[in-house]
């Protein structure tokens, strides 16, 4: 006989997949948020390619997100991403997680809203603090209280990232569950526009 928990995990890959087509899934959300730890997990369930697009503005400007912001300041940063964003999301589907500030710019907005379905991972304070104080790779925390201007982040962008389609709310859970989680709203979004 099948294990059941098994066929039960099976279906929820299956079905998440299934919802999902030909479309991207892209991750939004601000830094810590697991954009790209759990997004990689939700392409390997789904078996489909997964992109961060930090890393691939890194490998094509052969520089780091940090030395980027430093030779030629955030806007410039912005204008790249915006331009990688939409060429990762040409084709489909795959998995894209973008970098916390890419759904608060406009053009890379739009170029997302065109290119698949957006999942929000939103999460709380002390969440997020308690993952991107360990490490100082972003340049936007290089701040004399990073805590503070992790907060006034969130205050400014969150009323921007509840505009995408999905919000999944990212706990302090193991990110396989975190993962669950994003492919059961493909799934219900499915459903609901389904039924609409
Ligand atoms: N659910 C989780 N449980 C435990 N650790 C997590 C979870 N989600 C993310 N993390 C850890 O938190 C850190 C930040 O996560 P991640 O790099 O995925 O965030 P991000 O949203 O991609 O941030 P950024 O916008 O800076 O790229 C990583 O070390 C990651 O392994
Ligand atoms: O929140 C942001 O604006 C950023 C988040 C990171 O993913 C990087 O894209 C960069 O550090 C900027
Ligand atoms: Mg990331």
């Amino acid at each position: 006989m099948s294990d059941p928990l098994l066929t039960v995990a099976d279906s929820l890959k299956d079905r998440a997949r299934a919802a999902l087509g030909s479309r991207n899934l892209i991750l939004v959300g601000l830094m810590g948020a697991g954009k790209s730890a759990v997004g990689r997990i939700v392409a390997s369930q789904l078996g489909i390619p997964f992109i961060d697009s930090d890393h691939e503005i890194e490998r094509v400007s052969r520089m780091t997100i940090t030395e980027l912001f430093a030779a030629y300041g955030e806007e410039e940063f912005r204008a790249l991403e915006a331009r990688v964003v939409k060429r990762l999301l040409k084709s489909g589907p795959r998995v894209v997680s973008t970098g916390g500030g890419a759904f608060v710019n406009e053009r890379t907005r739009r170029h997302i809203r065109k290119g698949g379905l957006s999942v929000w991972l939103k999460a709380d304070l002390d969440v997020l603090w308690e993952r991107v104080n360990k490490r100082d790779t972003r340049p936007l925390l290089k701040t004399e209280n990073p805590k503070q201007t992790l907060e006034n982040l969130m205050n400014a962008r969150y009323p921007i990232y509840a505009q995408a389609d999905l919000t999944v709310l990212s706990r302090d859970v193991r990110k396989e569950i975190m993962a669950d989680e994003v492919l059961k709203a493909v799934i219900e979004a499915q459903k609901e526009s389904a039924a609409s």
